[in-house]
């Protein structure tokens, strides 16, 4: 599996602001809007082309457009909902489908409450969007779904990392030869014992949309 820590300032700003507990719901879900087009520039880099030709004014020129059939965009629901739109302003053609995944407090298991994909994902490349990455259990679980259903490569663009789920994917998927990347603006220091990440920024769900 590999890893990019995106290294941009304008990255790291955005990132800064998300972390602050003092930033409030509207401008939680605007940053998070904002960060995810700036990691999904870097997470795209290998989406798929074809050559075409193009009239301009002048003559005819030679371009690319994207390869049909279009990726697929996966949002972890909740927390992955606040990621959709920023994805989709860069890659309107996407289709997107939906899984719901819940983390047992206490056993941090993830637990999946609703699965919404195309049945058929031979030769899709697919694009998992969910804020945090902290054991993995629930992005191994997702990634999984996707290569279950044919998927040709998966990426996970997470706003946040943790060390250990980094490592969880890494052992989960070690020897399948599946190409997984993981595109994340911080690889933070550690998990604590409730399992959130540190520094962090507090339950990306919760920040997004309230406690529930
Ligand atoms: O790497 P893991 O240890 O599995 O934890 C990460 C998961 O936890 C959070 O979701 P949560 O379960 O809080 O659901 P929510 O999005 O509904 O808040 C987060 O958005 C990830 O999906
Ligand atoms: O730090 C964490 C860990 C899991 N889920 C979150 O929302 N935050
Ligand atoms: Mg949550």
């Amino acid at each position: 599996m590999k890893t990019l820590v995106v290294d941009h300032p304008l990255v790291a700003h955005k990132l800064t602001a998300l972390r602050d507990v003092r930033t409030d719901s509207p401008t939680f879900r605007r940053l998070a809007d904002e960060l995810v087009t700036l990691l999904a520039y870097e997470a795209t880099r290998d989406v798929r082309v074809t050559d075409v030709t193009v009239e301009t004014p002048l003559v005819t020129a030679r371009g690319v457009r994207l390869t049909r059939p279009a990726p697929l965009v996966v949002p972890i629901l909740r927390a992955g909902l606040g990621m959709l739109d920023g994805m989709t302003r860069i890659l309107p053609t996407a289709e997107v489908g939906f899984l719901g995944m819940i983390r047992d407090e206490s056993t941090l298991k993830a637990q999946t409450y609703a699965t919404r994909l195309p049945e058929d994902l031979s030769g899709r490349q697919c694009y998992v969007l969910d804020p945090m990455l902290a054991t993995g259990g629930t992005l191994a679980a997702a990634v999984r779904f996707l290569f279950d259903r044919g998927a040709q490569d998966v990426t996970a663009i997470c706003l946040l990392a943790a060390p250990e789920g980094i490592a969880h994917m890494d052992e989960t998927f070690r020897g399948t030869g599946k190409p997984i990347r993981v595109v994340t603006a911080a690889l933070d220091e550690r998990l604590n014992e409730q399992g959130y990440i540190v520094p962090g920024l507090g339950d990306a769900g919760d920040r997004l949309y309230g406690v529930v």
